[in-house]
């Protein structure tokens, strides 16, 4: 369970990202925050995992404050949440499975991580890990040989050996293709349905929200200024979430003819 109570986040110089955001979502969830460029949703995501600190209010990570936390709380609570970015974010000369076995530094000491020491079981998970999202075949390819769409898989194993309990994906698609588009989304969904990790994607399409959400946030000038089932998310709902009709290279779709 993720829960926000007023949460605000003002930037140093004064802009404000997020403005009294009240959200509770429960374990297993596949949520989709959809808004304009600007709205608030990497903030929000970042808020989340504590990459950005907010200014107001309180998070609550299965309920504990990860606002107040620090030292070791805070790193036990982070363990539990795994972050997919748009770029990846891998060591491209290292090889695929070093990546993923990167997933588990948070279970071991830093003199342990840093020599590389990890138990036998620790190459299992990642194995394991690997086949979920099927590249266990590319494991001792270096990162960067491989096409953005299994880079990206490597992202997900990597949050799948963590055992992360919740994964926030922040435009986990943007930079690939439409086939390829698909194919992570699938398989985000996949691992969130057989694993009931709770998933909370950023996505620009909103087609593509529509077909793997089960919930909707519309975020619009830092505010959430909608919150309900993919069934109620109608083109007048984004179009309000917007603040203006939805246009053509907002649906993946179009991108594909
Ligand atoms: N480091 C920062 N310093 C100051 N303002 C920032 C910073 N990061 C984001 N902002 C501002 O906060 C607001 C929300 O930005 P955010 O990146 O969360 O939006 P977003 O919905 O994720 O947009 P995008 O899809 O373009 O990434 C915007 O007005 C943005 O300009």
């Amino acid at each position: 369970m993720i829960e926000l109570t007023n949460v605000s986040k003002t930037y140093p110089n004064g802009t404000k990202g997020l403005n009294q955001i009240n959200l509770s979502i429960s374990q297993g969830e596949f949520v989709v925050i959809v808004g304009l460029s600007g709205a608030g949703k990497s903030t929000l995501l970042r808020s989340m995992n504590r990459l950005h600190d907010i200014t107001e209010g309180d998070i609550r990570i299965g309920g504990k404050s990860i606002t107040q936390a620090s030292g070791q709380q805070l790193r036990t609570i982070r363990r539990d949440i795994g972050m997919i970015f748009q770029s990846f974010n891998l060591v491209k000369r290292s090889t695929v499975l070093r990546n993923v076995m990167a997933g588990r530094v948070g279970y071991h000491s830093t003199l342990r991580t840093l020599l590389g020491l990890f138990p036998k079981e620790d190459t299992d998970i990642a194995f394991e890990a690997l086949r979920r999202v099927n590249i266990a075949d590319k494991a001792y390819i270096r990162a960067d040989q491989l096409s953005g769409g299994q880079q990206q898989r490597v992202a997900i194993a990597r949050v799948l050996a963590q055992e992360a309990k919740i994964i926030l994906a922040d435009e986990p698609v943007a930079s690939l293709d439409p086939l390829t588009t698909k194919q992570v989304m699938d398989d985000l969904k996949r691992i969130n349905q057989e694993l009931g990790i709770t998933t909370i994607v950023n996505l620009h399409f909103i087609d593509l929200a529509r077909a793997y959400a089960t919930r909707i946030i519309g975020l619009r000038a830092g505010e959430v200024v909608f919150d309900g089932p993919v069934s109620e998310a109608t083109d007048n709902v984004f179009a309000s979430i917007y603040g203006r009709p939805i246009e053509q290279d907002e649906l993946l779709e179009e991108r594909v003819v």
